[in-house]
């Protein structure tokens, strides 16, 4: 065939690696187009999105998150009454919406926690929102163990934008602790909130103090992986994005008038107006790009494929359940016949051998019956044949009275037949 033409300069590093040989194409064969089937089932089928956001009361997580999907995702708040009852836990509440671009169907499930950091003490508000993300795992898993799996439904969490207040300072022992007991189960993704408040220096130093801390705790924040086959282009894109980290944010769903007449989206003040989606002004837009444009499929599988996967093997294994490793043993199919055939010919020699003992058995036991009736045969011969001899004689005896006129004894005159042994 044309196309089984080694392509010579890939083929020995290529089969040395792993047994695969590199072909070259003669024509137009048509899986390039596989992306786009990937592409047109994926539209079809929509996507599916699920971000918690973590932060203290007014840090502007719903303003965030409007700005970020443009759309009121959270309804403009009524300012409660002031009550005596507060919370004593914090509330884990989620909002779902489906929205639409360019024919693109994204369902957007937003996981608020209100209360976080709240309290007079806040020393354990990790807790609810780590048992929240535990449980989606838990459901996740409960569906992956039911016997019909087409259906499964996603509600894990895929990533925590978690709100930094606009201190200057460093991280608070809040922070330190909600990400250290988080970064193992959910992809972390810190954020200055309300950077506006703070000048570019300001900015500056305090995300290297941020970086500091969470390198000291060994926290672990979602770094976007790279891949061999990215284009320099697209590595240069992630590295700035993740040069941002942690990103400081604007948020803001209202439009303001700037110089010019144009309309943006900001934050007025008396000195100007802060653009929310001016680059030179904050990181929203990168944090934007990498949630949605660049990210979001790496958040979703870096959550299945590691923290998911992760927490579900240690959930396992505390139960017992162990894996079996001959499971995963690579197989020769050659060896594998060979092995087989040699033991179904070690199963057929036993099998011949139990036979022929069953077979001796018998025969041994049909001699012994043969001698026995072989035996008493000649024993009744041997009878009869003294019987007969006795006969004889008593004949002879007669025959000689007779013939020397001697008489018969009355007793010898009774008439006397033969007696066989039967
Ligand atoms: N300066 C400044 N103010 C902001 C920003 N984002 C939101 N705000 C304001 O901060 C206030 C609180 O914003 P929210 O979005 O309600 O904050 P939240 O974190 O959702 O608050 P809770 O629902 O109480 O947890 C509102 O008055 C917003 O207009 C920002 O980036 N900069």
């Amino acid at each position: 065939m044309a196309d089984n033409q080694v392509d010579g300069v890939n083929t020995a590093s290529a089969s040395a690696a792993s047994n695969v040989i590199r072909k070259k194409l003669q024509g137009y064969v048509g899986f390039a187009n596989l992306p786009n089937q990937v592409h047109r089932k994926s539209v079809k089928k929509g996507f599916q999105f699920t971000t918690m956001v973590v932060g203290e009361s007014g840090l502007g997580k719903s303003t965030l998150v409007n700005t970020l999907f443009s759309t009121q995702l959270y309804p403009n708040k009524v300012v409660a009454e002031p009550s005596h009852e507060t919370p004593k836990t914090v509330d884990i509440q989620s909002i779902t919406a489906d929205i639409e671009e360019n024919g693109v169907r994204l369902r957007l499930t937003v996981v608020d926690t209100p209360g976080f950091g709240d309290f007079v003490n806040n020393e354990e508000s990790w807790k609810p929102i780590l048992d929240n993300i535990e449980s989606r795992f838990d459901a996740y898993l409960e569906q992956e163990n039911r016997v019909n799996r087409t259906k499964l439904v996603d509600n894990r969490i895929h990533a925590c934008i978690y709100f930094i207040a606009p201190t200057g300072h460093a991280l608070k022992p809040l922070d330190v602790e909600f990400m250290r007991r988080l970064h193992t189960r959910v992809n972390l993704i810190p954020v200055i909130a309300k950077s506006d408040t703070m000048t570019e220096e300001e900015v500056h130093a305090f995300k290297e103090r941020i970086l500091d801390d969470i390198n000291f705790h060994n926290i672990q924040i979602f770094q976007a992986p790279q891949y061999e086959y990215d284009d320099a282009e697209t590595i240069a894109e992630n590295r700035e994005i993740m040069s941002k980290i942690p990103f400081a944010i604007v948020g803001s769903d209202k439009e303001v008038e700037i110089e010019g007449g144009r309309m943006v989206r900001g934050r007025k003040y008396p000195w100007g107006v802060i653009e929310v989606d001016n680059e030179d002004h904050c990181d929203f837009v990168k944090l934007r790009q990498m949630l949605i444009r660049t990210h979001m499929e790496e958040l979703k599988e870096y959550t299945n494929n590691f923290l998911y996967e992760n927490y579900r093997s240690e959930k396992l294994s505390a139960m017992g359940i162990q894996q079996d490793p001959t499971v995963f043993k690579e197989v020769n199919p050659v060896q594998k016949m060979e092995e087989e055939r040699l033991a179904h010919e070690t199963k057929l020699s036993k099998m011949e051998a139990e036979m022929k003992m069953v077979f001796q058995a018998k025969v041994q036991e049909k001699e012994a019956k043969l001698k026995q009736s072989e035996e008493e045969l000649y024993a009744r011969h041997k009878e009869m044949k003294e019987a007969l001899e006795r006969q004889r004689q008593e004949l002879e005896e007669k025959k000689k009275r007779l013939e020397s006129g001697r008489p018969l004894t009355p007793e010898k005159s009774k008439k006397k037949g033969f007696s066989f042994n039967k």
